[in-house]
């Protein structure tokens, strides 16, 4: 017997990229959404990369996000194998800060679609809070897990600033 396939596939260039993409993950936790994070990359380990592409919808995942750093190919490529919506986070490079990511994964030819996020952290909890989203077009439960998510967001704003701890 097979488990059943979680519906989010985080996948990321490098191992280094985890401290980034770890967000996505702990974000989709905290809303209760299953997750496999995988390394992938269409760099060094091209065959992997096709295979985990080409197989995706088969295998049961509903929504990929992809995160990689610099000539950040793997969005855009996967998304060029697969028919399921893919969300690309530009992983913030050391030497150019994440521009030369965020250029890679968003300008895309027309006819492949990537929905490009901000570069870093925020990218990687926004692409986990789109995919639950999407998710949720179709799960009413979820849904009402991301209103409750909105509301607590909007009670942990305070009205004043403080100092914070030195
Ligand atoms: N952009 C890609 C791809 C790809 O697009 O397939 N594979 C790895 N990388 C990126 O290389 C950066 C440096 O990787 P290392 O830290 O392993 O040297 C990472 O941010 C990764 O996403």
């Amino acid at each position: 017997m097979t488990a059943e396939c979680p519906p989010v596939a985080i996948i990321m260039g490098s191992q280094s990229d985890w401290e980034t993409m770890k967000n996505a993950a702990d974000t989709l936790d905290a809303l209760g959404v299953d997750y496999e994070a995988r390394i992938v990359s269409a760099h060094r380990t091209p065959d992997r990369m096709y295979a985990f592409a080409k197989g995706a919808r088969d295998e049961g995942f509903k929504v990929i996000i992809a995160g990689a750093g610099g000539a950040a190919h793997l969005p855009g490529m996967v998304a060029s194998l697969t028919s399921l919506p893919v969300f690309g986070v530009p992983v913030q490079s050391k030497s150019m800060s994440g521009l030369d990511s965020l250029y890679s994964i968003v300008q895309m030819p027309a006819g492949i679609p990537v929905g490009t996020l901000a570069i870093g952290r925020a990218g990687a909890v926004n692409a986990a809070l789109l995919a639950a989203r999407v998710l949720a077009v179709y799960d009413d439960e979820l849904a009402d897990r991301l209103d409750d998510w909105i509301t607590r967001q909007t009670a942990s704003v305070g009205d004043y600033p403080v100092d914070e701890a030195p």
